[in-house]
């Protein structure tokens, strides 16, 4: 059986005030009344103090980037190892916003998969056609493509330590969102191309999770469809009543 997961990405949003406040109200929601694995990725510089206040919880932690260089002059950036060393253990990778804004191409995301997994990290993987593509029908082809460009390179016994983050550009904090319908289309279109590479077997343990405007009025709707694993939320996590909302969906 896959692994369900709900993660919170709060991109660049809180303060350390601001951070350990909302962790607070997390922690006084009882997630262990749903099946998911909950996950939250906060900026850089809350990472070490939420790690040490979430030594009593379940809840795990993730970096929002990583560097796939081991240490060296590379100003501004932060090493697997410094993320290891305070108590990271997923990182995302492939963003949208990492792709278009810091022009991460799939060369790149394809190193910084490598060194992820070379420290012992859990990926979430992300990937998604922007609106153009979709309206031209090429999203099938978009996403087959970062996957073959920055994942593929991983061997099969490494891919349970994959997680795909299905996000359509368009629907990235804008209020639309992927229909269940489109969210079920292109997810089991995903796990057909992790089968035709790996295994069913891999295809089938591998949690593929659907980002996008993920509300606590919608998620229901969505997380129920066969191929939707959890999902990553972006805007609705900074709230914790919406984000245990959210996870209590499952
Ligand atoms: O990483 C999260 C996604 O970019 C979704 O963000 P959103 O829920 O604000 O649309």
């Amino acid at each position: 059986m896959r692994t369900q997961i709900v993660a919170g990405n709060w991109k660049m949003n809180c303060n350390l005030d601001e951070a350990l406040h909302l962790l607070n109200d997390l922690k006084l929601k009882d997630f262990s009344k749903s099946n998911a694995e909950v996950i939250i990725a906060p900026p850089y510089t809350n990472l070490y103090p939420i790690h040490q206040n979430l030594k009593d919880s379940s809840i795990k932690i993730s970096s929002q980037n990583i560097n796939e260089n081991e240490e060296g002059a590379f100003t501004g950036e932060i090493s697997p190892d410094m993320l290891k060393s305070v108590g990271v253990e997923y990182v995302i990778i492939g963003h949208s916003e990492r792709r278009a804004i810091y022009n991460e191409t799939n060369d790149v995301l394809a190193k910084k998969v490598t060194a992820s997994l070379k420290h012992d990290f859990k990926i979430m993987f992300c990937i998604g056609e922007k609106l153009e593509q979709r309206k031209a029908d090429k999203h099938f082809d978009i996403v087959k493509e970062q996957l073959e460009k920055g994942l593929f390179h991983v061997s099969a016994s490494d891919m349970k330590n994959v997680v795909i983050a299905y996000e359509p550009v368009w629907a990235i904090g804008t209020g639309e969102t992927a229909s269940p319908e489109q969210a079920q289309e292109i997810h089991e279109y995903i796990r057909k191309v992790l089968a035709e590479k790996y295994s069913q077997d891999v295809a089938d343990q591998t949690s593929i999770l659907y980002g996008g405007s993920v509300k606590p009025n919608n998620a229901k709707e969505i997380f129920a469809k066969k191929d939707v694993d959890g999902g990553l939320i972006g805007g609705a996590s900074l709230d914790a009543k919406s984000f245990s909302e959210i996870v209590m969906s499952f």
